[in-house]
C-alpha cells in the first residue's frame, strides 16, 4: 500500500469536485482511497469513455502522484436500458437518478437506537399512506421514466401484509432490472422463497452484532437468532452477494469489525460498515461515529492484502477484497468522504412524499395530486421540479445533525 502525505495533499483539492465535459460525459469525480484515486466516468457508451480517458488525465495531470494508479469505469453494459432516462430524472448537475427507494410503511418490529427513539415516532394514520395501487402507479411513472433499480425499505417493508404483491407488480414493469430490499430479517427467512418468486432479486439485511445480548440492546427487542437465519436462507436461495448492512457505533459494536469480516470467509457475503449518521430522535453524536479512516487502519492491520475493487461510479459503498474469502469488505462513508457526485437515488415515503435528498429536508406531496385525478404529465412536471432543486451534496455532518429532518425510520435510508 502506497502513502505519501504530502503528495496526497497536493492531490487533496481536487478529491470529491465534479468536472462537466461538454457533449461527451455528465459528470467525473476524483475520489482518493489510501491506495487508489478514482476516475469516474458516468456515461453509456464505449467510445465515449475511451474518449474521455485522455480529457481527464489531461485535466489532472500534475496532481497525480506517481505511486498512485487512476482507473476509469463506464457505467456497466447491462445498465444500457430499456426506457431512456427522461429530463426528469436529471439535476441540475446532471446526475441521472435511475434508483428510487419506496419506504412501504412507518412501522417496524425492532426499534433501532440509531434509527429511532425509544418512545416511537408519529405515525401516519393508515388512510394517509400510499395503498398498494398508489405504489405502483407511481413506479410505473418512474420506470417509465428512465428508474430502473428500485428499493424497498421502511420501516420495516417484510412486515406489510401485501408484500408479496407489491413485489410482483413492480417485478414486471418494464424496463426495471433490479427489485431490492432493504430488511431487518426478523420475518424474512419463511417469507423469503414466496417474495423471490415475486422478482425480489437482490437483498440487504442489516445486522450490527453478532452478540445475542448486544442485539438486544440496540434493538431494543429479541431476535438475533432469527436474523442469523434470514441470511443464511438468503445465501441457500441464492441471492449472491447477500449485502449485510451494520452501522458501527464506537463503544458498541466496533470492537467486532474483525468479526464480521471472518463472515465473508467461507460465505457470499458482502458486509457493509456504515458510518452512524444523524437523524431526528437518534441522539447522534460525533463521539459515536467510527470513521472509515480508523476502520479502514483496524482491517489493514489484520488484513493486509485487503484490496480496493473497482467501485460503480453510483455505488454508496467503496468496495475491498480480501485474498481467499469468499466474500467481499466495504464501507458507506456518508459522514467523512460523502459520494453524493455520483448519487443516483430518489426516495418515494410511505404517506407519498417525494425526497430527493437522504438528508436534505425538502420533500414534495404526490399522494393528494395523485388523489386528486392529476395525470402523469402533472405528476411528471412535480417531480422533475423536485429533482432539479436536488443540492451538489449534503451540507456536512454537523449541519445536517442540527437541521430538523424526519426520523430514519420514516425515510428508509
Ligand atoms: N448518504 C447516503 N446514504 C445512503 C444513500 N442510500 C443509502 N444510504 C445509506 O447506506 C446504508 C445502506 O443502505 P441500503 O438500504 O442497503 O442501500 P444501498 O447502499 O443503496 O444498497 P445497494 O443498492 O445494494 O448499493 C444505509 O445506512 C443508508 O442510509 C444515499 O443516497 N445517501
Ligand atoms: C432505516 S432501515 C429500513 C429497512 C429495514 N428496517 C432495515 O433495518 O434494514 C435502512 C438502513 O438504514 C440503516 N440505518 C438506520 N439508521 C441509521 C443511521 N443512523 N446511520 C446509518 N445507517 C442507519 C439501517 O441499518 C438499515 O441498513
Ligand atoms: S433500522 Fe430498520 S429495523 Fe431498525 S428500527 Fe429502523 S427501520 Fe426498524
Ligand atoms: S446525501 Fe443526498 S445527495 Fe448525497 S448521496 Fe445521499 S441522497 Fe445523494
Amino acid at each position: 500500500m502506497f502513502r505519501s502525505v504530502p503528495l496526497l495533499s497536493k492531490l487533496h483539492p481536487r478529491i470529491g469536485k465534479q468536472y462537466h465535459l461538454k457533449n461527451s460525459v455528465r459528470w467525473f469525480h476524483v475520489q482518493s482511497s489510501s491506495d487508489l484515486v478514482n476516475c469516474e466516468i458516468a456515461s453509456y457508451s464505449e467510445p465515449i469513455y475511451n474518449n474521455c480517458r485522455e480529457l481527464i488525465s489531461g485535466c489532472l495531470s500534475g496532481f497525480l502522484p506517481k505511486t498512485y494508479s487512476t482507473s476509469c469505469s463506464t457505467l456497466s453494459h447491462d445498465t444500457l436500458k430499456d426506457n431512456p432516462v427522461s429530463d426528469m430524472l436529471v439535476d441540475s448537475f446532471g446526475r441521472l437518478h435511475t434508483y428510487l427507494r419506496i419506504s412501504l410503511t412507518e412501522r417496524c418490529n425492532l426499534r433501532c437506537q440509531y434509527c429511532m427513539p425509544a418512545e416511537g415516532v408519529e405515525l401516519t394514520p393508515g388512510p394517509r399512506l400510499l395503498s398498494k395501487n398508489e405504489i405502483v402507479r407511481l413506479a410505473n411513472l418512474f420506470v417509465s421514466s428512465g428508474v430502473d433499480k428500485i428499493r424497498l425499505t421502511g420501516g420495516e417493508p417484510t412486515i406489510r401484509k401485501d408484500i408479496e404483491e407489491i413485489c410482483l407488480h413492480l417485478s414486471n414493469l418494464k424496463g426495471l432490472k433490479t427489485l431490492a430490499m432493504t430488511t431487518n430479517g426478523i420475518t424474512l427467512s419463511k417469507k423469503l422463497l414466496k417474495l423471490k418468486e415475486c422478482g425480489l432479486s437482490a437483498l440487504n439485511i442489516s445486522l450490527d452484532t453478532l452478540v445475542p445480548s448486544k442485539f438486544e440492546f440496540m434493538t431494543r427487542r429479541k431476535g438475533h437468532e432469527r436474523v442469523m437465519e434470514s441470511i443464511n436462507t438468503a445465501i441457500i436461495l441464492g441471492y449472491n452477494p447477500v449485502k449485510v448492512n451494520c452501522v458501527v457505533m464506537r463503544g458498541f459494536n466496533d470492537d467486532e469489525i474483525l468479526d464480521f469480516i471472518e463472515l465473508t470467509r467461507e460465505r457470499p457475503i458482502n458486509i457493509r460498515f456504515i458510518e452512524f449518521m444523524p437523524f431526528d430522535g437518534n441522539v447522534w453524536n460525533v463521539k459515536k461515529l467510527v470513521p472509515y479512516s480508523e476502520m479502514l487502519d483496524r482491517v489493514v492491520k489484520e488484513y493486509p492484502d485487503l484490496k480496493r475493487l473497482q467501485d460503480n461510479p453510483t455505488d454508496t459503498a467503496k468496495n475491498f477484497r480480501i485474498e481467499g474469502h469468499c466474500g467481499t469488505v466495504s464501507f458507506i462513508t456518508s459522514m467523512t468522504e460523502h459520494f453524493c457526485a455520483g448519487c443516483n437515488r430518489l426516495r418515494l415515503l410511505a404517506d407519498g412524499n417525494f425526497k430527493v435528498c437522504l438528508f436534505g429536508p425538502s420533500e414534495v406531496g404526490l399522494r393528494d395530486p395523485l388523489r386528486r385525478g392529476a395525470d402523469d404529465h402533472e405528476l411528471k412536471e412535480i417531480i422533475g421540479a423536485a429533482v432539479k432543486k436536488k443540492k451538489a451534496s449534503h451540507a456536512g455532518m454537523y449541519d445536517i445533525a442540527r437541521t430538523a429532518n424526519r426520523p430514519m425510520i420514516h425515510i428508509g435510508g
